[in-house]
């Protein structure tokens, strides 16, 4: 068939061209070739042999080796080394090694090879889920993912909450990696319509064992629900435990556990040197400001059970000017803030960062030289985290516990237990430094510092009560009087304890509201945003005014912040305990309830409703018991004019017929309003009347002022004869009228009206007219004939220049 042929002769040629021209299948074979390749090779890759010390010796691809050449990651550290192999072949990782061994980039690579190897695009929906208890941790992971990630075409978000839940739902979609917290992750796969996780192929867990710890446990759990069964599970931790509870909750299947610290002596990086030291709970200010003093040239951080410990003693040093800069972070900041003190901390070279855990687990503060735990921690899990702060990636680095005498016997027995190395040091004597009396001259003078004294107080005392390790910790042998005392304050604040709340479940639990898009409801100033609907009385507006006084603020914690019940840290005292409160002697002079004393409140009514009780400050948020102190009210009807008048009312039968029959009462009635409106009539005409006369008077005025102008106009005056002496207004009189000018006297400028023209007029007459009317005014040239001759033109021209 020579025609059949000859057709595909002729097409052959016209295919090999349109290849030639459009590369992208060529380039599409070859990468489908090299992705068979990297699997054969990991396929092929022995996990007996020997582990490899460089990443450019495991079966890797092209992306992921040039992004770890560009972040300047060559050798592998122990953990990478054996975890990787594992994951690169898809097996589940259960991942423990010391803090700062390298674990993110233990799960990062396989994570990227897996989705490469996948031929993952973003029309496969989610490849890989990395949760994270912390937002900080969250973010930093995020960026090593993208520094590591930069050759690949993935797309990778990060879901930490600080916006609004709609914002992050609607870039979710288009995701192949998310970084995540667990609540806030949970709550977009609850409400977020269009998240496909049908395909997820990989799920991570970092700080694996904090994720399982009570208060995340339900969120995790919910959150695996919604993941298919068939994925790869990897959890890494510097304190794993094998807790077969976990695995099935995970459903890991047949995972590698790779513990690389097991077969070291100790739980803690060997470049650390760890100290602790006993000063009694009176004295840890004063021990930890005369350490900062001694150490003003290094990068420590300061670690402290909770928010507000971590506020007053910012705050209070703060006050002192130590010589170093000092910056503080905890979990009831705004996201935005925390972000930007972990930069600036990253940033500095010395600094004193007061703390909270949040930041004890993974965050990779670049050369810390010190970790302080002024507080001690709830276990050795904890106490390893937080002093993994520093020591990191082979550099060295020092940590310090302070313990109170009661604490060291027990600290010291579990320490010992996890082999962990630590010395005793003695606080010298010299370098104490004496706070105690201008911390309570601050509190004097400051009741807000006084405010969170006590707060610091009660969270203090509180989460000792609270803590499971009774051989540790044990309020009745504390000194609180003397801690009151260095805390500035008068006097212990009596505290009521309730039973059967765990310590780690209220450090865990998700902050209230938080799991709504609760962050959205308040502003960049951290107030409540008013909800859709929501009616603003007087007095809500009253006790959002702040910076009127200290004590407003005082009130927004107490009205406000515990109606939100996240924003801040103020308000989750009263579930597990209550101050009694007392009056106290210096309160007396009209602190605010913060401190015992009164506040008096005007709300309309006849009395002032005064705050003195906390009965009365909760009274405060009701707003209807307030409505007895706020006065009865009358109803009013308001006219046109918007004048209040009562309303009008419907009177009986026998009084109506007291003022006569209703045949007299309407003949009244109608004679009372023809007389009004005859007056009405004659105010309305004699208005009239005057405003016509004010017209009259206008007019004659300005022609008056007219006849003026054009005598003056035909008298230059700049030197008036006859009176000797110049004129001040002279000059300005001859100069030429301004805009403005021109503009305020347009109505004298105004041309005389023109006559009516009369019947033999013509139009050539109307422009002599005009003409001899200029004439006085200035030099017009008069054309009476049209120039006809050359003579002509050059006559007009040369009476043009002379003008
Ligand atoms: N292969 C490597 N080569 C050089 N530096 C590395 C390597 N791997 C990790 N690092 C660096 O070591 C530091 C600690 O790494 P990483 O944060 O992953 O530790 P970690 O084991 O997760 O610690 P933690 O238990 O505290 O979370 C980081 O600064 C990181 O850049």
């Amino acid at each position: 068939m020579p025609a059949a042929r000859a057709a595909t002769g002729t097409r052959a040629p016209q295919k090999k061209q349109k290849l030639k021209e459009n590369p992208k299948p060529l380039k599409r074979k070859r990468d489908q070739e090299d992705r068979e390749k990297l699997q054969h090779a990991v396929d092929e890759f022995d996990l007996k042999a020997e582990a490899s010390t460089k990443f450019s010796t495991l079966p890797l691809s092209q992306p992921t080796t040039s992004g770890l050449e560009a972040s300047h990651f060559s050798n592998l550290t122990d953990v990478q080394a054996q975890a990787i192999p594992f994951g690169l072949k898809g097996r589940d990782i259960l991942g423990a090694a010391k803090t700062g061994s390298g674990k993110t980039l233990a799960f990062l690579v396989p994570v990227l090879e897996k989705l490469y190897r996948a031929q993952w695009t973003e029309y496969d929906g989610l490849g890989a889920m990395i949760i994270s208890p912390t937002r900080e941790l969250a973010v930093q992971i995020f960026e090593v993912l993208r520094k590591i990630g930069r050759y690949h075409t993935f797309s990778a978000g990060l879901v930490i909450g600080g916006k609004s839940l709609r914002e992050e739902a609607e870039r979710l979609g288009r995701m192949n990696i998310l970084v995540c917290t667990p609540g806030r992750m949970l709550q977009h796969l609850d409400q977020t319509a269009g998240i496909d996780v049908d395909n997820l192929q990989i799920l991570v867990l970092d700080e694996a064992d904090r994720i399982m710890d009570m208060g995340f446990t339900s969120a995790v759990d919910a959150l695996v629900e919604h993941l298919p069964k068939e994925r790869q599970t990897m959890l890494f931790s510097a304190t794993q435990s094998k807790k077969v509870s976990d695995l099935a909750r995970l459903s890991l299947k047949d995972p590698e556990y790779v513990a690389v610290h097991e077969a070291s002596a100790s739980a803690t990086p060997t470049t650390l040197t760890q100290h602790y030291l006993v000063t009694p709970l009176a004295e840890k200010m004063e021990t930890l400001y005369g350490f900062i003093k001694a150490n003003l040239k290094s990068k420590m951080v300061v670690f402290l059970s909770s928010g507000k410990q971590v506020r007053f003693v910012y705050e209070s040093l703060r006050h002192l000017q130590p010589g170093t800069p000092l910056l503080h972070l905890h979990g009831r900041q705004k996201q935005i803030q925390r972000m930007e003190i972990t930069r600036r901390f990253s940033a500095a070279k010395y600094s004193c960062l007061f703390a909270t855990d949040v930041v004890a687990r993974g965050v990779d503060f670049p050369a810390v030289d010190w970790v302080v735990q002024m507080d001690c921690p709830e276990d050795i899990d904890t106490y390893i985290h937080r002093v993994g702060r520093t020591a990191r990636y082979e550099r060295d680095g020092k940590a310090v516990l302070f313990l109170d005498p009661s604490e060291e016997v027990g600290m010291l027995q579990r320490l010992e237990q996890r082999k962990i190395p630590i010395h005793k040091v003695n606080v010298r004597e010299k370098k104490k430094l004496s706070i105690k009396n201008q911390i309570q001259d601050m509190c004097f003078k400051n009741p807000d510092l006084k405010y969170l004294g006590q707060k610091a107080f009660i969270s203090y005392t509180r989460s000792v009560h609270l803590q499971k390790d009774k051989q540790i910790f044990n309020l009745k042998k504390l000194d609180l009087d003397g801690y009151a005392a260095s805390l500035g304050l008068p006097g212990a604040p009596q505290i009521k304890y309730q039973k059967g709340e765990d310590i780690k479940k209220i450090k865990n639990a998700p902050r209230a509201g938080l799991s709504s898009d609760s962050e959205s409801d308040f502003d960049e100033n951290g107030k409540r945003r008013k909800k859709k609907g929501e009616v603003k009385t007087k007095y809500d507006r009253m006790f959002e005014r702040t910076n009127q006084d200290v004590l407003t603020s005082h009130y927004t914690k107490l009205v406000g912040d515990e109606e939100n019940g996240a924003n801040d840290e103020e308000d989750d005292d009263g579930d597990f305990l209550s101050v009694k409160r007392v009056l106290e002697g210096d309160d007396l002079d009209g602190k605010g309830p913060g401190s015992g004393a009164k506040i008096i409140v005007g709300l309309g009514g006849e009395e002032p409703f005064v705050v003195d009780s906390k009965r009365r400050e909760k009274m405060l948020k009701s707003k209807k018991k307030m409505l007895k102190f706020k006065g009865k009210g009358d109803k009013v009807v308001f006219d046109d004019d918007g004048v209040a008048h009562h309303p009008y009312r419907i009177i009986g039968e026998e009084d109506f017929q007291q003022d006569g029959s209703a045949e007299a009462q309407r003949q009244k009635f109608v004679e009372s309003e023809a007389v009004k409106v005859k007056e009405a009539d004659a105010s309305d005409k004699q208005l009239a009347k005057d405003r016509r006369r004010e017209k009259k008077e206008k007019r004659k005025a300005r022609e008056a002022a007219e006849g003026d102008e054009g005598l003056e106009g035909s008298m230059p005056r700049l030197s008036a004869p006859g009176d000797g002496e110049e004129d001040p207004l002279a000059l300005l009189a001859s100069l030429p009228v301004t805009g403005e000018d021109r503009d305020s006297d347009a109505e004298d400028e105004r041309p005389p009206k023109k006559k009516a023209k009369k019947w033999f007029q013509d139009d050539s007459e109307d422009e002599r007219e005009k003409a001899k009317s200029r004439k006085g005014k200035g030099k017009v040239i008069e054309v009476t004939e049209a120039p006809n001759t050359l003579e002509d033109y050059e006559a007009l021209a040369a009476g043009l220049l002379e003008d």
